[in-house]
Protein backbone atom coordinates (compact mmCIF):
# COMPACT_ATOMS: atom_id res chain seq x y z
CA UNK A 1 0.00 0.00 0.00
CA UNK A 2 0.93 3.60 -0.97
CA UNK A 3 1.59 5.79 1.90
CA UNK A 4 -0.10 9.11 1.63
CA UNK A 5 1.30 10.69 5.03
CA UNK A 6 2.74 13.38 2.63
CA UNK A 7 -1.18 14.03 0.61
CA UNK A 8 -1.47 17.21 3.37
CA UNK A 9 1.94 18.80 2.22
CA UNK A 10 1.58 21.28 -0.41
CA UNK A 11 4.25 23.67 -2.29
CA UNK A 12 6.51 23.35 -4.67
CA UNK A 13 7.53 20.13 -5.93
CA UNK A 14 10.12 18.48 -3.71
CA UNK A 15 13.61 17.70 -4.59
CA UNK A 16 15.75 14.92 -3.32
CA UNK A 17 19.31 14.53 -3.38
CA UNK A 18 21.09 11.03 -3.24
CA UNK A 19 24.82 9.73 -4.23
CA UNK A 20 27.70 8.19 -2.29
CA UNK A 21 28.50 9.94 1.40
CA UNK A 22 31.62 12.29 -0.27
CA UNK A 23 30.21 12.90 -3.60
CA UNK A 24 29.43 16.54 -3.08
CA UNK A 25 25.95 16.67 -2.14
CA UNK A 26 25.98 18.58 1.14
CA UNK A 27 29.10 20.91 -0.63
CA UNK A 28 26.16 21.89 -3.71
CA UNK A 29 23.42 22.16 -1.77
CA UNK A 30 24.73 24.86 0.41
CA UNK A 31 25.96 26.75 -2.78
CA UNK A 32 22.43 26.30 -4.09
CA UNK A 33 20.14 27.30 -1.23
CA UNK A 34 22.74 30.40 0.01
CA UNK A 35 22.22 31.92 -3.42
CA UNK A 36 18.63 31.25 -3.75
CA UNK A 37 17.75 31.55 -0.28
CA UNK A 38 13.89 32.77 -1.11
CA UNK A 39 13.47 29.86 -3.55
CA UNK A 40 14.74 26.66 -1.49
CA UNK A 41 14.74 25.32 1.89
CA UNK A 42 16.40 22.41 3.79
CA UNK A 43 14.55 19.33 4.99
CA UNK A 44 16.71 18.84 8.85
CA UNK A 45 16.96 14.95 8.85
CA UNK A 46 17.18 12.93 12.54
CA UNK A 47 20.15 11.24 12.51
CA UNK A 48 21.60 9.38 15.32
CA UNK A 49 25.28 9.98 14.87
CA UNK A 50 27.21 12.34 16.85
CA UNK A 51 27.71 16.13 15.66
CA UNK A 52 30.46 17.00 13.61
CA UNK A 53 33.00 20.02 14.32
CA UNK A 54 30.74 22.93 12.97
CA UNK A 55 27.83 20.75 12.59
CA UNK A 56 24.40 22.60 14.74
CA UNK A 57 21.65 20.85 15.90
CA UNK A 58 18.40 21.88 14.04
CA UNK A 59 20.50 23.74 11.16
CA UNK A 60 22.54 20.31 10.02
CA UNK A 61 20.31 17.66 11.45
CA UNK A 62 18.53 17.07 14.25
CA UNK A 63 20.68 14.56 16.90
CA UNK A 64 18.91 12.40 18.73
CA UNK A 65 19.22 9.11 20.72
CA UNK A 66 18.52 5.62 18.96
CA UNK A 67 16.00 5.20 21.67
CA UNK A 68 13.88 9.24 21.00
CA UNK A 69 14.42 8.16 17.25
CA UNK A 70 13.20 4.54 17.29
CA UNK A 71 10.00 6.19 19.34
CA UNK A 72 10.10 8.64 16.85
CA UNK A 73 9.10 6.27 13.87
CA UNK A 74 6.94 4.03 15.76
CA UNK A 75 4.67 7.02 16.18
CA UNK A 76 4.46 7.51 12.59
CA UNK A 77 6.35 10.59 12.54
CA UNK A 78 9.01 9.86 9.52
CA UNK A 79 8.35 9.77 5.86
CA UNK A 80 10.94 7.70 5.46
CA UNK A 81 14.16 6.66 7.51
CA UNK A 82 16.98 4.14 7.06
CA UNK A 83 20.12 2.55 8.32
CA UNK A 84 23.27 3.58 7.46
CA UNK A 85 26.80 3.00 8.23
CA UNK A 86 25.87 2.19 11.70
CA UNK A 87 23.09 4.60 12.77
CA UNK A 88 20.01 6.28 11.80
CA UNK A 89 18.78 8.69 9.95
CA UNK A 90 15.19 9.82 8.85
CA UNK A 91 13.11 12.40 7.10
CA UNK A 92 10.42 13.44 10.10
CA UNK A 93 6.98 14.86 8.29
CA UNK A 94 7.77 18.11 10.61
CA UNK A 95 10.81 18.79 8.52
CA UNK A 96 9.10 18.86 5.05
CA UNK A 97 6.22 20.42 6.20
CA UNK A 98 8.22 23.43 8.02
CA UNK A 99 10.04 23.83 4.72
CA UNK A 100 6.33 23.56 1.65
CA UNK A 101 4.44 25.61 4.70
CA UNK A 102 7.16 28.62 3.40
CA UNK A 103 5.96 27.49 -0.38
CA UNK A 104 10.21 27.44 -1.07
CA UNK A 105 11.32 23.49 -2.61
CA UNK A 106 11.97 21.35 -0.33
CA UNK A 107 15.36 19.59 -0.54
CA UNK A 108 15.93 16.37 0.96
CA UNK A 109 19.50 14.50 1.11
CA UNK A 110 19.04 11.04 1.95
CA UNK A 111 20.76 7.98 1.17
CA UNK A 112 19.55 5.34 -1.75
CA UNK A 113 17.27 3.31 0.86
CA UNK A 114 15.68 6.63 1.13
CA UNK A 115 15.27 7.40 -2.19
CA UNK A 116 13.50 3.61 -2.41
CA UNK A 117 11.04 3.97 0.20
CA UNK A 118 10.35 7.90 -1.02
CA UNK A 119 9.18 6.23 -4.23
CA UNK A 120 6.55 5.07 -2.27
CA UNK A 121 5.04 7.54 -1.05
CA UNK A 122 2.90 10.27 -2.38
CA UNK A 123 5.64 13.17 -1.81
CA UNK A 124 6.69 13.07 -5.69
CA UNK A 125 9.77 14.72 -5.76
CA UNK A 126 12.58 15.33 -8.38
CA UNK A 127 14.63 13.01 -8.02
CA UNK A 128 18.83 13.87 -8.39
CA UNK A 129 21.73 11.71 -8.22
CA UNK A 130 25.80 13.48 -7.43
CA UNK A 131 28.01 11.08 -8.26
CA UNK A 132 31.84 11.40 -7.89
CA UNK A 133 34.19 10.92 -10.92
CA UNK A 134 35.86 7.63 -9.69
CA UNK A 135 35.77 5.35 -6.32
CA UNK A 136 39.55 6.52 -6.25
CA UNK A 137 38.11 10.54 -6.11
CA UNK A 138 35.73 9.34 -3.87
CA UNK A 139 37.82 7.94 -0.77
CA UNK A 140 40.24 10.97 -1.28
CA UNK A 141 37.65 12.94 -0.56
CA UNK A 142 36.23 11.28 2.19
CA UNK A 143 39.90 10.83 3.72
CA UNK A 144 40.82 14.60 3.49
CA UNK A 145 37.40 15.81 4.55
CA UNK A 146 38.90 13.71 8.25
CA UNK A 147 35.28 13.60 9.55
CA UNK A 148 35.61 9.47 9.44
CA UNK A 149 36.85 6.56 11.61
CA UNK A 150 38.46 4.44 9.39
CA UNK A 151 35.74 1.75 10.27
CA UNK A 152 33.10 4.20 8.72
CA UNK A 153 34.97 5.45 6.14
CA UNK A 154 35.53 1.45 5.25
CA UNK A 155 30.89 1.27 5.60
CA UNK A 156 30.97 4.28 3.43
CA UNK A 157 32.88 3.06 0.25
CA UNK A 158 31.69 -0.07 0.50
CA UNK A 159 27.55 1.67 0.45
CA UNK A 160 29.15 3.91 -1.95
CA UNK A 161 29.76 0.65 -4.28
CA UNK A 162 26.13 -0.47 -4.16
CA UNK A 163 24.81 3.36 -4.28
CA UNK A 164 26.99 3.77 -7.82
CA UNK A 165 25.57 0.38 -9.27
CA UNK A 166 21.91 1.08 -8.18
CA UNK A 167 22.08 4.39 -9.63
CA UNK A 168 22.66 3.34 -13.14
CA UNK A 169 19.17 1.34 -12.77
CA UNK A 170 16.78 3.01 -14.98
CA UNK A 171 14.02 5.33 -13.74
CA UNK A 172 16.01 5.60 -10.84
CA UNK A 173 17.03 9.20 -11.15
CA UNK A 174 15.94 12.35 -12.99
CA UNK A 175 18.89 13.83 -13.51
CA UNK A 176 22.57 12.22 -13.15
CA UNK A 177 25.67 15.15 -12.37
CA UNK A 178 29.05 13.84 -12.10
CA UNK A 179 30.74 15.80 -9.40
CA UNK A 180 34.43 16.48 -10.70
CA UNK A 181 35.17 20.38 -11.09
CA UNK A 182 32.94 21.74 -8.37
CA UNK A 183 31.85 24.95 -10.82
CA UNK A 184 31.10 22.67 -13.53
CA UNK A 185 28.67 20.60 -11.58
CA UNK A 186 27.02 23.35 -9.26
CA UNK A 187 26.25 24.67 -13.48
CA UNK A 188 24.98 21.70 -14.52
CA UNK A 189 22.48 21.84 -11.09
CA UNK A 190 21.33 24.63 -11.74
CA UNK A 191 20.30 24.03 -15.16
CA UNK A 192 18.61 21.22 -14.32
CA UNK A 193 16.51 22.98 -11.86
CA UNK A 194 15.69 25.91 -13.97
CA UNK A 195 12.18 25.62 -15.00
CA UNK A 196 11.86 24.74 -11.11
CA UNK A 197 13.47 28.08 -9.95
CA UNK A 198 11.40 30.20 -12.42
CA UNK A 199 8.14 28.87 -11.54
CA UNK A 200 8.76 29.86 -7.77
CA UNK A 201 10.45 33.24 -8.21
CA UNK A 202 7.29 33.69 -10.74
CA UNK A 203 4.64 32.44 -8.15
CA UNK A 204 6.61 34.76 -5.61
CA UNK A 205 6.56 37.83 -7.63
CA UNK A 206 2.56 37.69 -8.55
CA UNK A 207 1.48 37.15 -5.06
N1 LIG B 1 34.08 19.03 -6.92
C1 LIG B 1 34.81 18.83 -5.84
N2 LIG B 1 36.15 18.80 -5.94
C2 LIG B 1 36.94 18.57 -4.84
N3 LIG B 1 36.46 18.39 -3.59
C3 LIG B 1 35.12 18.40 -3.44
C4 LIG B 1 34.23 18.63 -4.53
N4 LIG B 1 32.97 18.60 -4.07
C5 LIG B 1 33.04 18.38 -2.75
N5 LIG B 1 34.33 18.27 -2.35
C6 LIG B 1 34.84 17.98 -1.00
O1 LIG B 1 34.60 16.58 -0.78
C7 LIG B 1 34.22 16.35 0.57
C8 LIG B 1 32.86 15.65 0.58
O2 LIG B 1 31.86 16.57 0.17
P1 LIG B 1 30.46 16.65 0.92
O3 LIG B 1 30.66 16.63 2.40
O4 LIG B 1 29.73 17.77 0.32
O5 LIG B 1 29.85 15.25 0.45
P2 LIG B 1 28.43 14.61 0.76
O6 LIG B 1 28.01 13.91 -0.47
O7 LIG B 1 27.51 15.64 1.30
O8 LIG B 1 28.80 13.56 1.87
P3 LIG B 1 27.83 12.91 3.03
O9 LIG B 1 26.80 12.13 2.30
O10 LIG B 1 28.79 12.06 3.81
O11 LIG B 1 27.25 14.02 3.83
C9 LIG B 1 34.21 17.70 1.27
O12 LIG B 1 35.40 17.86 2.00
C10 LIG B 1 34.11 18.70 0.13
O13 LIG B 1 34.74 19.93 0.43
N1 LIG C 1 17.48 7.83 4.23
C1 LIG C 1 18.02 8.95 4.73
N2 LIG C 1 19.32 9.21 4.52
C2 LIG C 1 19.82 10.36 5.02
C3 LIG C 1 19.03 11.27 5.73
N3 LIG C 1 19.81 12.32 6.10
C4 LIG C 1 21.03 12.07 5.60
N4 LIG C 1 21.04 10.89 4.95
C5 LIG C 1 22.15 10.26 4.24
O1 LIG C 1 23.01 9.67 5.17
C6 LIG C 1 24.31 9.55 4.59
C7 LIG C 1 25.36 9.96 5.58
O2 LIG C 1 25.21 11.31 5.95
P1 LIG C 1 26.33 12.01 6.88
O3 LIG C 1 25.81 13.39 7.14
O4 LIG C 1 26.48 11.19 8.11
O5 LIG C 1 27.60 12.01 6.07
C8 LIG C 1 24.30 10.44 3.34
O6 LIG C 1 24.22 9.58 2.21
C9 LIG C 1 23.02 11.22 3.46
O7 LIG C 1 22.45 11.50 2.19
C10 LIG C 1 17.65 10.96 5.93
O8 LIG C 1 16.88 11.69 6.55
N5 LIG C 1 17.21 9.79 5.41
Amino acid sequence: MRDSTSKAMAGPRPVVFSGPSGAGKSTLLKKLIKEHENVFGFSVSHTTRNPRPGEENGRDYHYVTREAMQAAINNGEFIENAEFSGNLYGTSKAAVQAVQAKNLICILDIDMQGVKNIKKTDLNPMYISIQPPSMEILEKRLRDRNTESEESLQKRLHAAKVDMELSKEHGMFDVVIVNDDLEDAYKNLKQALLEEINKVKKAKTSS
